[in-house]
């Protein structure tokens, strides 16, 4: 089974990535991809640069990743280009590492996408295992990890789909508000479920 694993930004995906790799399910994380697929010498890189322009590079030719954060989190419209540029790359490599990990036998395959439900990508999996926060909590971890403003947080968190929304559209929810132990022991259900299920 292929297990799409999303959540909104922050609200405890690869925590829960982590809990299911510990019980043997193999990840395919996005975001990892996401940064395979702009490594320097790809096609996917050059057309950032063709659109963003040089000054979107570090000196060392790998991509300034913050300042591409910063553009296109202020600007739906170049974040739209970007995705352009980079979700059919990550799409293809998602593919590609599925198939590989049925060859080899696994039954439960996540495939960690924090965009799955934005970018439509639900055709991808089996099932959706949304991670969930309220919002005012999703905020505060945000800003705790990642040491953004208000003002980053929140247009970090409004240029994805609402957690509510992904939660009314998810096959299984993860309630991560409380302790990691009380998340681990849903992980556990959750699995224990589908095992009797397969
Ligand atoms: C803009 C970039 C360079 C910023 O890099 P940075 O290292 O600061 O952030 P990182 O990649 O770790 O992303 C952190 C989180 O931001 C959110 N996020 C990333 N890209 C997007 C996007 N295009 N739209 C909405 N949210 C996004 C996700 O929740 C992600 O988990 C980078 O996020 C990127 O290349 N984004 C486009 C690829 C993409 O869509 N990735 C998401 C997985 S499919
Ligand atoms: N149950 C919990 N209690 C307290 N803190 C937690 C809990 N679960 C996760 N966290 C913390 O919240 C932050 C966000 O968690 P995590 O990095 O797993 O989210 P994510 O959804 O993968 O984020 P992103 O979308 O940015 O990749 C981290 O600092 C993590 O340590």
């Amino acid at each position: 089974m292929r297990l799409g694993l999303t959540g909104s930004i922050a609200t405890g995906k690869s925590t829960v990535a982590e809990m299911l790799k510990q019980r043997g399910c193999p990840i395919i994380d996005a975001d990892v991809i996401a940064r395979e697929v702009v490594m320097p010498g790809t096609g996917t890189l050059q057309k950032i640069k063709e659109h963003f322009g040089d000054e979107i590079l570090q000196e060392d030719g790998t991509l300034n990743r913050e300042k591409l954060g910063s553009i296109v989190f202020e600007n739906p419209e170049e974040r739209t280009h970007l995705n352009e540029i980079i979700h059919p790359a990550i799409r293809g490599e998602m593919k590609r590492q599925a198939e590989a990990a049925e060859s080899q036998g696994a039954e439960i395959i996540v495939l960690d996408i924090p965009l799955l439900m934005e970018s439509k990508l639900e055709y991808l999996v089996d099932k959706v295992l949304v991670v969930y926060l309220p919002e005012e909590l999703q905020k505060k971890r945000l800003i705790e990890r990642n040491g953004y403003s208000e003002k980053e947080a929140v247009q970090r968190i409004s240029s994805q789909m609402s957690i509510e929304e992904k939660r009314q559209k998810a096959d299984e929810i993860i309630d991560n508000s409380g302790s990691i132990e009380a998340t681990e022991k849903q992980v556990k259900q959750l699995i224990e479920k589908w095992e009797a299920s397969s």
